[in-house]
């Protein structure tokens, strides 16, 4: 008898996107499955970013469908779109948090969309969240202006992780983080995949990232999309993926590994 293989978490099928002319998903197929840290890479305006934000239902592409845990987002309503949120977690690389608000207020804003809670039960949230993400609790107080660089990536975090969700979409996470820093964050995020068992979906250009941190590895060419292994990508004859893994830049990554 054989093993009976997972459901995806989250699964593309034949995405289509295009804006007037330029055609940017040309039938893209993807399954998330539950568990895996999968990184998500392609060259500049391949549409790393407008997969992201059609997975996340932030846009509805031309055709083709998104499933999260078996529904399609793309035919949802906006009712039933805020409650598949709910269980996810996402970190933008740009307007990571409210520069108006605290740290604390930028986790608890989550929080307080969905639930009634005290002010005790924020708090000890907040704490909760802020240790996990090895930031200090009187980081709380402190404005986003306030914390380095490396800090506010991992206040974001915190703040994506205040529901407690099962999935997390990390949008170049280390980007603009010195070496040590990004380095850092990377641990953070290998130590939350297996002590939280989160599935975790990543766009990053950063290969160091990549090999600490991603099991399988997603390719946007050619308006489409080619998933595998570390292993088995670094092993695909196509030339960007070749000069991504084995360029210059990628021997001192692997080297450093
Ligand atoms: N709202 C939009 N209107 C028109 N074109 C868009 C829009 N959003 C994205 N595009 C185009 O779609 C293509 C893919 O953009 P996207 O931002 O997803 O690329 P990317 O792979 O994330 O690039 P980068 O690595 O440089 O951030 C680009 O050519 C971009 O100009």
């Amino acid at each position: 008898m054989s093993a009976r293989q997972p459901t995806p978490i989250i699964s593309v099928r034949n995405l289509v996107n295009r804006f007037g002319k330029q055609v940017v998903h040309d039938g893209v197929n993807l399954d998330v499955m539950p568990g895996e840290v999968l990184g998500i890479v392609g060259g500049s305006g391949t549409g790393k970013s407008v997969l992201l934000r059609t997975m996340l239902g932030l846009q509805r592409p031309a055709s083709g469908q998104i499933l999260i845990e078996d529904r399609d987002i793309t035919r949802m309503s906006d009712a039933e779109l805020l409650s598949v949120k709910r269980r996810y977690g996402v970190t933008f690389q740009h307007g990571a948090l409210f520069s108006s608000l605290t740290v604390a207020e930028n986790i608890q804003l989550p929080i307080r969309e969905y639930f009634d809670a005290s002010p005790q039960a924020l708090e000890s949230l907040t704490e909760l969240r802020l240790r996990m993400v090895g930031l200090p609790v009187d980081a709380g107080g402190k404005l986003p202006s306030q914390l380095s660089g490396g800090m506010v990536k991992r206040a974001a975090l915190a703040r994506a992780l205040a529901l407690d969700p099962a999935l997390l979409f990390l949008d170049e996470p280390t980007a603009g983080l010195d070496p040590i820093s990004a380095a850092g964050f990377d641990e953070l995020v290998t130590y939350l995949h297996r002590g939280l068992k989160l599935t975790i979906v990543m766009i990053t250009h950063d290969l160091d990232t990549l090999l600490a941190t991603c099991s399988r590895v997603a390719v946007l060419v050619d308006r489409k999309i080619v998933v595998d292994t570390l292993d088995g990508i670094m092993k695909n004859p196509h030339p960007w993926i070749q000069e991504y893994f084995h360029g210059p830049r990628a021997r001192a990554a692997q080297a450093a590994v």
